[in-house]
């Protein structure tokens, strides 16, 4: 048996081979483009697949491998990139190849035939040590139960020391370690809509991300890297993955925000959660169909449509027009129709005067102008939300009257000054589609990261830009929060379904959560989604939660202290903070002259990093402050899940700082409600803010009984749509009524309590009653 040490001395024989061969490879295309000679285009196109390739060999810091696994007689070396020598021996695998899949997929159950896997520790290209993992022998080690996390889980000492590592703003690849059952899903067919359920820290984004570098590579060269495309929910959130890619050597792929998937981006305008809700609606797709073929249409007082003026004026009845617009119309894009319909005003006036010089382009437009308006995605909305007349015409019996309020606002003066909310963004998408046809940048793979949290129609926008139905779906729906907080997987997977298969699959190791602080935070999930199975967790962390009970009207100060205390332990932290002491936060941020990042703001690279609960999804941190979670659950409907998203952020140390109670959990009447609310939330959501329709109590689609069971104080299972609908307004009555008592509480002096009631029943008209 080779002592370590000899073992060592051979393996960094093989990686300076290696390097060698690859810095030899770089020499040579590094000097292709000149080399090539012959005409300039011919050098031109030599030096770009020589730079191609180049980017493909990684850097000349880098170690060539980070891993080896012995099949039989077979070693292979596996690294981020392939490695041949002269003679063209393969030196080193890539991790994509598909003869990289037994360093990835041998388990002690099922160890393919490898009998080791190594992992390496390295300087640069220099080996610093390597881990073991030999599979015969965890099989005896199995049999004496001497088993380690190894053999339980295949979590290896590289996985946890890679978690241990400080974080930064910017995620990293993870492909040494991958785990067997993220590569299983990592190297899943592309031809499907695969979507990933998983806790937090269950390694979703980085299994999306390391699947598009795996697809890139394996379909290659008919799969490019502008043909993916990665959708985030922000513009912090895609900045905060975007350098995972490129690191793993795939440049090019494309990044979305939701607030720029469409036409036009949001410009921040600030809406209610129920007119949130409302735009999100499946059914808002067919308000903009009617809305926006209800704009052609013959003018009330209009008898003839005159096409130029003077001797050459053609004129057409009004009842002609009539009866040829319905062959122009619905036929294809707004815009395909128009010009049809103008082509056929040019033909009828060429042929009713066919001595005429014909109309001249301006004169045929200005005819076709006032049947077949031209438009835009951003003007035709502002029209539609401007007035309630047109609202009303296309919303037939398909909207209340309260739904037509909420969705009309008044218009701008100018079209370029009007004001779009994040959910605009999706409405202008579909108006865009009706106005012009599907988006001409299509992809062949889309992956959706915090899927949990989309509308029907971000989902909409979505579907529209893939080519087949291929795209990888992750999220969490614990952490789904916001007006489509939801239950189950059902209606997104109903709305992102092609001819493809579809395939729901979970993650169930959680990575980034150390155990204290999870045992800790899963307190809350069977209040928040009490069907979802917590994911085990890989490692214990440094310490237990610090719960610091501070005074509530002081908590802004204790807050900083805390943050600054990590970051002087040179931590990346995370600050995430309620509204409620916000305003207080930052002033006591600018009191101190301390350098920090809005996270808000697409920020995240400072040492002290301030989040709203909201903002903080997807994100980690060495360490995190939680500020008053009293707060947190009290400010948002979907306050629990921000808790539990605000709670496990962190890849270390938790600082919970509370005024009282550190955990808020709902006491037993209100989590009964709870319940209920989360039963019936995602399919009647829009009960929330408006009696549903009978119709829509009965499509509930069948709750999963499982769930049932694992719910704490679960009730007879069986209930009824319309006893759930019923106990859900007791709730949503409840809960208005305690926001509005805070509100009232805080804002007036009790001793004008009674008259501010007076004066509300007035203002909503109920009387004295
Ligand atoms: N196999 C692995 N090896 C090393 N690190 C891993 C592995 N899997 C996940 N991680 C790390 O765990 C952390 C959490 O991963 P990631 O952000 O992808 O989880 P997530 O499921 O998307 O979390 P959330 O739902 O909270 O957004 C990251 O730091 C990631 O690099």
């Amino acid at each position: 048996m080779p002592t370590n040490e000899l073992v060592l001395k051979r393996e960094q024989a093989h990686f300076d081979d290696a390097w060698l061969a690859r810095e030899a490879t770089r020499a040579t295309l590094s000097d292709a483009g000149s080399a090539s000679g012959g005409p300039r285009k011919v050098a031109a196109a030599v030096k770009n697949a020589a730079d191609e390739r180049l980017q493909r060999l990684g850097g000349s810091d880098d170690a060539v491998a980070f891993g080896r696994v012995d099949v039989g007689d077979d070693v292979l070396y596996i690294g981020n990139h392939a490695i041949t020598n002269d003679d063209f021996d393969l030196l080193v695998v890539n991790w994509q190849a598909p003869a990289a899949r037994p360093y990835f997929e041998a388990t002690f159950a099922n160890p393919l035939g490898a009998t080791l896997r190594r992992t390496f520790q390295c300087e640069r290209n220099t080996i610093q040590g390597f881990d073991d993992v030999v599979f015969e022998d965890l099989a005896r080690r199995v049999a004496q139960l001497d088993a380690s996390a190894e053999e339980v889980w295949g979590i290896n000492d590289a996985l946890l020391s890679d978690l241990e590592a400080g974080r930064s703003g910017e995620m990293r690849e993870i492909v040494q370690t991958i785990h067997h059952a993220q590569y299983a899903l990592i190297r899943s067919e592309m031809d499907q809509l695969l979507v990933i359920q998983g806790g937090p820290g269950t390694g979703k984004t980085a299994v999306a991300l390391h699947r598009v570098s795996w697809l890139l590579y394996n379909h290659a060269p008919d799969l490019l890297p502008q043909d993916v495309m990665v959708v985030g929910p922000s513009d912090t959130f895609t900045r905060y993955i975007r350098s995972v890619l490129p690191g793993l050597g795939d440049d090019n792929v494309v990044y979305r925000d939701l607030r720029s998937l469409g036409p036009q981006k949001s410009t921040g305008r600030n809406e209610g959660t129920s007119i949130r809700r409302l735009k999100g609606e499946l059914r808002m797709a067919s308000l903009l169909h009617t809305a926006l073929w209800q704009r052609v249409r013959v003018p009330d007082r209009m008898k003839t449509l005159q096409v130029g003026s003077g001797f050459s004026a053609v004129s057409f009845s009004r009842e002609e027009i009539e009866a040829e617009l319905p062959n122009h119309v619905g036929k294809g894009s707004y815009t395909v129709g128009r010009a049809s319909f103008r082509n056929f005003l040019q033909r009828e006036v060429e042929a009713r005067n066919p001595r005429g010089p014909g109309a001249t382009a301006p004169v045929l437009d200005a005819a076709v102008e006032r049947v077949w308006p031209s438009l835009s995605a951003v003007a035709f909305l502002r029209d539609l939300f401007g007035s309630r007349d047109r609202l009303l015409a296309a919303a037939g019996d398909r909207f209340t009257g309260t739904e037509i309020g909420r969705l009309f606002r008044q218009a701008s003066d100018k079209v370029a000054d009007e004001q779009w909310s994040d959910v605009d963004v999706a409405l202008l998408d579909e108006a865009e589609e009706l106005l012009n046809g599907r988006p001409s940048a299509r992809y062949r793979h889309i992956v959706v990261d915090e899927a949990q949290d989309l509308s029907p129609m971000q989902l909409r926008s979505i579907r529209r830009r893939s080519e087949s139905g291929s795209m990888t779906v992750v999220g969490d729906l614990a952490q789904s929060t916001g007006p489509w907080a939801r239950e189950s997987w059902d209606d997104i997977t109903t709305i992102l379904a092609s001819d493809l298969p579809a395939q729901l699959e979970q993650l169930e190791l959680g990575y980034r959560v150390p155990r204290q602080v999870y045992e800790f935070a899963a307190q809350l999930l069977p209040y928040i989604a009490p069907g979802l199975k917590p994911p085990t967790v890989v490692r214990d962390g440094p310490a237990d939660p610090e719960l610091v009970e501070v005074d509530e009207f002081d908590v802004a100060g204790p807050a900083l202290a805390a943050a600054r205390s990590h970051a002087g332990s040179g931590r990346f932290v995370g600050l995430i903070c309620p509204d409620r002491h916000r305003r207080r936060l930052e002033e006591e941020l600018v009191a101190h002259d301390v350098k920090w990042a809005n996270v808000g703001s697409g920020n995240l690279d400072s040492s002290i990093n301030v989040a709203r609960p909201s903002e903080s999804k997807g994100l980690e941190f060495d360490a995190v402050v939680v500020v008053d979670p009293e707060a947190i659950v009290g400010e948002s409907d979907w306050g629990l899940r921000h808790l539990y998203v605000a709670l496990t952020r962190t890849t270390k140390y938790l600082t919970v700082l509370h005024t009282g109670v550190a955990l808020p959990l709902p006491t037993e009447q209100a989590s009964d409600a709870l319940i209920e609310l989360a039963e019936v939330r995602g399919l009647e959501q829009a009960a929330l803010f408006d009696a549903p329709p009978p119709a829509r109590v009965t499509e509930r689609t069948p709750r999963d009984p499982s769930a049932e069971s694992s719910r704490p104080n679960a009730r007879a299972a069986s209930r009824t749509g319309s006893t759930s609908t019923s106990s859900l307004n007791v709730v949503i009555a409840k809960r208005a009524a305690e926001a509005l008592a805070a509100d009232l509480r805080e804002a007036v002096a009790p001793h004008l309590w009674e008259a501010v009631i007076s004066e509300l029943r007035e203002e909503l008209g109920l009387g004295d009653s």
